[in-house]
């Protein structure tokens, strides 16, 4: 397993992570749990930050929330002096709850309803990315009742789609997000925001991805949305004060993946800005991007405690784990790739090959295909590294599963930022109706 941040292995042979020993964690907190390595968090977050500084461009480095969404990393965001995107009333209200400045909150989405964008409103959020022409007319409408004037990006598809290896450019994008720029829908959406007397248009966004490794994707992005800016401005007087191009930046997932450093990312997307806008006489406009996975991914590990097994003779063995899918449906969903090590074991050379399986009542609940270690044995810890994003996040209660605790490590101490769930959180929200025969409680 590829070390990432302060993870080691100490000199009892165990995986350490912010100086302090899992199998220690294990003990106190018990498994399933995520352990975010709080220093490397930070480290990411600093990465960004500093590239832009380089740059001597304006910028913002919005933390897409959607990866990991809890107070403590919005506490964290909010010191490292970043901004945050949000994509619902849920993250919005964790982010407010966590103290985050509303000012530096950026509300995303394809479907915001009026309830959010009400909540968005009264708390004085920095601008709404707006997605389509239903919700520019209703959060005028909804600005104008509120007598306030809103900060608005419109989120262009630029017809530039962006996967791990490679990008491809569409002359139309088939997405549910977004205007489209080769059909004129992003001209003309730009033109009626600008008309729109609640609102103010501070410029455009694009996303073209996730998990992507090369930068040729961003330039280009880069190019196009350039060029619209520029036509605009001919056309309709209007000049963007901001270009935003989105999040999507690639990790190591496991030891082959070839991720760019941050610093990479941020140079051809600035140097990109600055030739494309440069050429064109128009004042240079503030960056800002969103990451998410490249913040947050690489610093997470899971714990789990390994339990029972099952030998096919000359097809595979299974071990299973206490927890699965619920807690990472990343495999099932995507068939991603997880790198594991015995955490109580992590100097023992692997002699055999196994497939991880969950718990959860479903044959696709695998984490691990093929995986290399020491004799596993019930009782052993297991630790899957980069969990960070978009596993807690996207974590479900699917038979039942109460959802692990969440802890921060940094420099040998442990600090529990979410609880592990309860049995009464599982059944909390039930209501057996009056009308049912009422019997009384059998545990
Ligand atoms: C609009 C937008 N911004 C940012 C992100 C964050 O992406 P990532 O986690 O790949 O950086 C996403 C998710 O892909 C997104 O849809
Ligand atoms: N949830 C996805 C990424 C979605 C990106 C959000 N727009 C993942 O786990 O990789």
């Amino acid at each position: 397993m590829y070390l990432h941040g302060t993870s080691k292995i100490n000199g009892q042979g165990h995986l350490e992570i912010g100086g302090v020993d899992t199998t220690k964690l294990v003990a106190e907190y018990g498994t399933p749990l995520y352990v975010f390595d709080e220093a490397l968090v930070r480290e990411r977050c600093r990465e960004f930050v500093d590239a832009f500084k380089a740059s001597g461009l304006k910028f913002q480095v919005a933390y897409a929330s959607k990866a990991f969404c809890v107070m403590a990393m919005c506490r964290i965001v909010e010191e490292e002096g970043m901004s945050l995107d949000v994509v619902s009333d849920g993250e919005l209200y964790t982010a407010l709850q966590a103290g985050f400045p509303a000012d530096r909150i950026h509300f995303h989405g394809n479907n915001k309803t009026i309830d959010e964008i009400e909540m968005a409103i009264d708390a004085k959020i920095g601008c709404f990315v707006v997605d389509n022409f239903i919700e520019l007319q209703m959060l005028n409408a909804i600005a104008g009742e509120k007598r306030q004037k809103v900060k608005i990006l419109l989120r262009i598809t630029p017809g530039v789609e962006a996967h791990t290896h490679e990008y491809i450019s569409t002359g139309q994008t088939d997405s549910k997000f977004g205007f489209d720029l080769g059909n004129g829908a992003a001209f003309r959406a730009i033109e009626e925001a600008s008309q729109l007397s609640n609102l103010e248009l501070l410029g455009i966004h694009s996303h073209i991805g996730s998990q992507i490794f090369e930068v040729e994707g961003f330039r280009l992005a880069a190019e196009k949305m350039a060029a619209l800016a520029v036509e605009v401005r001919q056309e309709i007087g209007v000049t963007f004060k901001v270009i935003n191009l989105g999040g999507g930046f690639g990790i190591r997932y496991v030891s082959e993946d070839t991720p760019l450093p941050v610093s990479v990312y941020v140079k051809a997307i600035t140097d990109a800005i600055k030739d494309n806008f440069g050429r064109n006489e128009y004042p240079l406009p503030e960056i800002w991007v969103e990451p998410g996975r490249s913040i947050v991914g690489d610093a997470g590990t899971t714990l789990y405690t390994v339990g029972t097994s099952k030998d096919i003779p000359g097809v595979r063995k299974y071990v299973s784990v206490d927890g699965g899918m619920t807690d990472n449906p990343r495999p099932a969903l995507y068939e991603a790739v997880y790198e594991a090590v015995l955490a109580n074991r992590a100097t023992e050379e692997p002699t055999e090959v196994v497939s991880i399986a969950g718990k959860c009542c479903e044959s696709g609940d695998m984490l691990i295909w093929d995986l290399n270690l020491p004799e596993v044995n019930t009782g052993d810890v297991l630790a899957v590294s980069c969990t960070g994003a978009y596993n807690y996040a996207m974590a479900s209660n699917y038979n039942r599963i109460r959802r692990p605790g969440v802890v921060f490590v940094s420099e040998g101490q442990s600090d529990l930022v979410v609880k592990r769930e309860t049995f009464d959180n599982i059944v909390g929200n039930d209501i057996i109706p009056a009308r049912m025969k009422q019997v009384s409680k059998t545990v």
